[in-house]
């Protein structure tokens, strides 16, 4: 038995924590004293197969800013997708629930946009796509820990209303034009759905190009419209979101160039 092979007899699941593309995802304990979080696929939500081999390689993916992937139960159907458990759910409810606190004082707000900014950068290290990244598909655990969740798994879902850029599911407001036109995805369209997260952190979580539908939002973004700088959001974070939604996905960062300039904002703000 592999590594990343997990027996249904080694995990006790407990309450649920939501529903997600798959289906619903529960606490549970892994060889009775381990938290983890048990994803139970609902039957075709997921091209199984697919995930399944792909498996081996996402348990590798593995760093401080990275929800773990512990391992897969397979043998029975449906299958379960086990997780490191993160005891304060998805960024984007965080932020809108305790964004007031995090609030007084910015630091915490650009820590929050490092970690993610250091998951990313080695995904990108990693030649690894994220294809989904948001808020929402952040996570949080204790001491404002946050880390990046769900990474790759956009290419097993089986729902076309979330995998046609003109479903009604797509994550228009996160995609870059060369996606909304070509659906070609990169790391360099995982930077532009950066920058819209760091909007989403700057704004406790409210959802992106607010009152504008799918059109408007397709016609801004190709026309190179960008969003407002967030009431609270300085102007040196808002040059790094800026430089993210560069047209031309070869004049964007890297999330290396990513992570030594929100470095340098925290030095600056920490020495102000
Ligand atoms: C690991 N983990 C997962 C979740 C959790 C719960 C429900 N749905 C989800 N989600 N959310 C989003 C999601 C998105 C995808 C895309 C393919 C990228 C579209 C694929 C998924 F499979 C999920 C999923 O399963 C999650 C995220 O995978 C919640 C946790 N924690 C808490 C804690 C307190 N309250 C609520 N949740 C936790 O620790």
């Amino acid at each position: 038995q592999d590594k990343w092979e997990i027996s249904s007899t080694e995990l006790t699941l407990m309450k649920p924590l939501g529903s997600g593309q798959f289906g619903v995802v529960r606490l549970g304990k892994f060889q009775g004293r381990m938290l983890v979080a048990v994803k139970t696929m609902r039957e075709g939500s997921m091209c199984e197969d697919d995930f399944i081999e792909e498996a081996k390689t996402m348990t590798k993916l593995q760093h401080p800013n990275l929800v773990q992937l512990y391992g897969v139960c397979f043998k029975e159907r449906p299958i379960q997708i086990v997780t490191e458990y993160m005891c304060n759910g998805n960024m984007s409810s965080y932020l809108r629930s305790k964004g007031r606190e995090l609030a007084e004082d910015r630091s915490p707000l650009v820590d929050m946009c490092q970690q993610v900014c250091s998951g990313m950068e080695y995904l990108e290290r990693s030649q690894f796509i994220h294809r989904d990244l948001a808020a929402r598909n952040c996570l949080v655990g204790e001491h404002n820990i946050v880390k990046v969740s769900d990474f790759g798994l956009s290419r097993y879902v089986l729902d076309d209303e979330y995998t046609s850029s003109t479903g009604s599911k797509f994550p228009i407001k996160w995609a870059s034009p060369e996606v909304l036109e070509f659906s070609r995805f990169s790391s360099k369209s995982d930077i532009w759905a950066f920058g819209i997260l760091m909007w989403e952190v700057f704004t406790l979580g409210k959802t992106p190009y607010p009152n504008l539908n799918t059109t408007d939002v397709v016609r801004q973004v190709t026309h190179g419209k960008h969003l407002d700088r967030p009431q609270r959001c300085p102007h040196g974070v808002y040059r790094i979101m800026k430089q993210c939604w560069e047209k031309d996905p070869m004049r964007r960062p890297t999330f290396k160039d990513l992570q030594g300039q929100i470095e340098d904002i925290q030095e600056k703000d920490y020495c102000e």
